[in-house]
């Protein structure tokens, strides 16, 4: 089991936490290595995350044989620029998405080997059923 996360706030690295404690490993992080605080840099990510741009990303190479989970922040109806190269570079299909968000789901969702959705101020760590792991 391997546990991604990309995080602007910490409700996504939380709910990365929790899942790589279950299965008893460490959470990665996916670093952008941008400063995405702030108003301002609030506007460039969701004009950034609208474009559909991908930025560079360093990450723990993940094994594709292994289970991987990405938990990710919804951002402007899409993934954030750093969790596109993510994606793209591992592939949809080997990526079971955990995404967080306030009050939307994301659009564009076909490909992945699954999608969850947490929406809302109170989000809670899928179950193993959910996740689809037995
Ligand atoms: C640039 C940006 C765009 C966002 N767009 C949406 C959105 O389209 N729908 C939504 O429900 N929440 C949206 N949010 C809220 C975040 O998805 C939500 O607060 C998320 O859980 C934050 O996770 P984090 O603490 O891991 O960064 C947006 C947040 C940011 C920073």
């Amino acid at each position: 089991m391997q546990v991604y996360y990309f995080s602007r706030t910490g409700r996504s690295k939380a709910i990365a936490d929790q899942l790589a404690s279950r299965y008893h490993t460490a959470a990665r992080v996916i670093d952008d290595h941008k400063n995405w605080k702030g108003k301002g840099n609030y506007m460039k990510a969701a004009i950034m995350a609208l474009m559909g741009k991908a930025i560079p990303a360093d990450y723990t190479e993940p094994d594709i044989s292994d289970e991987i989970i990405v938990v990710f922040p919804l951002w402007a109806g899409t993934m954030p620029p750093g969790i596109k190269t993510f994606v793209n570079t591992v592939g949809k299909e080997n990526i079971t998405a955990v995404i967080t968000s306030l009050g939307s789901t994301m659009k564009r969702r076909d490909g992945f080997k699954k999608v969850i959705d947490l929406v809302g101020e109170d989000i809670t760590a899928p179950d193993n059923e959910e996740l689809g792991i037995v």
